[in-house]
């Protein structure tokens, strides 16, 4: 059986409230969508590029050109041929667009999870029925601000904080945040790469805050330098945008310029790859937790099962959808009790809502194969 085709989907899902990080201030989410449609079932991948190459180089006008043109009509016609492994084969030769092959491949295989009726989460190997949660808090204007932001998600119960910094607005947030919510609430920065090795010395004046890890201080294509700065401070590094493969974590993990990773599908490659990932990191014991790039409920699914694999063992950006949607366009993730229920259902386990997806929806585009 021939697969049917493929849609392209630009929604456009505005923030509840402006989410500013080191390298810019998002107050909608551009996002595309990719649908599998194949006669026995159809599946969704999201894409998480931004509308802009602010976070890395891809964006999502890009993303729907490279799937459009390249990605998509590699894919094999045979439905009974098309399975997880043989989309990721069919997208090798096409160099980068990890995003776009994830949102691919990850409609590829919630098609074929639909269909044999198997969960997101039994297909990954997840180990837990529900997952603790992070949230993210952005830059704010100023730090009582920030303050009854973190008042409010530590009240709707959310295990761990993590603050977004930049130079300007690290060591007093930092210290504020800690003074008043005490030392045992779980904290976290992350500055995107906002920072050179010549601010070390300042950096480490972070250590004096008991946290978790510091994440991407330095330039995304930086291990050797992230190697020196682990010798500078006790806060153990993370890193982000520097890992875009297993064979990049695995290089992190031996020069020592990481002993923690963010796994975010999106940045590299799909599902199978972050897999990958976190079976890596756990054979040289080190801790992974999964990012998030604001999805939707569709990249939240999946994400939130890929959490519960058993090397997850920080609290990752898997928020409610409330963190960044009024609605979302799946039946909304809410925390109980600090914590998110993998979902147990074909596939993702959850799908669009009709009539909020045609509300959001910019364009929609059909590829027939
Ligand atoms: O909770 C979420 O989904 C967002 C978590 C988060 O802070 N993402 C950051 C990041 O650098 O990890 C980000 C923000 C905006 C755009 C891209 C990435």
């Amino acid at each position: 059986m021939k697969i049917t085709g493929v849609e392209l989907r630009r929604i456009m899902m505005p923030l509840v409230s402006p989410f500013r990080t080191s390298f810019g201030t998002e107050t909608a989410r551009d996002v595309l969508l990719v649908r599998v449609v194949t006669p026995e079932a159809e599946g969704w991948g999201e894409c998480v590029a931004m509308a802009e190459p602010r976070y890395s180089s891809e964006y999502a006008d890009g993303a729907a050109e490279a799937l459009r043109r390249f990605l998509v009509p590699a894919l094999p016609r045979n439905a009974a041929e098309l399975d997880v492994h043989a989309a990721g084969r069919a997208m090798e030769p096409f160099k980068g667009h990890r995003m776009a092959k994830a949102a691919l491949e990850t409609a590829v295989l919630d098609a074929r999870l639909r269909a044999s009726g198997e969960s997101f989460g039994s297909f990954l190997g997840a180990a837990r029925d529900r997952v603790p949660c992070g949230v993210s808090v952005g830059i704010m204007d100023s730090v009582p601000e920030l303050l009854d932001a973190v008042a409010g998600y530590v009240e709707e119960g959310y295990v761990r904080i993590k603050l977004k910094i930049e130079p300007g607005w690290d060591v007093a947030p930092v210290r504020a945040v800690r003074e008043r919510f005490g030392d045992d609430l779980m904290l976290q920065v992350d500055a995107n790469a906002a920072y050179r090795l010549s601010d070390a010395h300042h950096l480490a004046r972070l250590d004096a805050f008991g946290l978790l890890l510091i994440e991407q201080p330095l330039a995304d294509d930086d291990l050797v330098q992230h190697a020196r700065l682990a010798k500078l401070l006790r806060t153990p590094i993370c890193l982000d945008e520097s890992i875009e493969s297993a064979a990049h974590a695995a290089a992190a993990i031996s020069l020592g310029a990481c002993s923690i990773v963010n796994v975010k599908p999106g940045r590299v490659g799909g599902y199978l790859e972050a897999r990958r990932i976190h079976d890596l990191c756990r054979a040289h014991g080190v801790a992974v937790w999964c990012g998030g790039m604001l999805e939707t409920g569709l990249g939240r699914a999946a994400n939130v099962a890929l959490a519960a694999l058993p090397g997850f063992t920080l609290p990752g950006d898997t928020s409610g959808s409330g963190r960044y949607y009024a609605t979302d366009i799946t039946p909304p993730f809410v925390l109980d009790g600090g914590h998110l229920p993998v979902p147990a259902g074909p596939g993702l386990g959850v799908e669009p809502v009709p009539e909020i997806l045609d509300e959001v929806t910019v364009s929609t585009e059909w590829i027939a194969l």
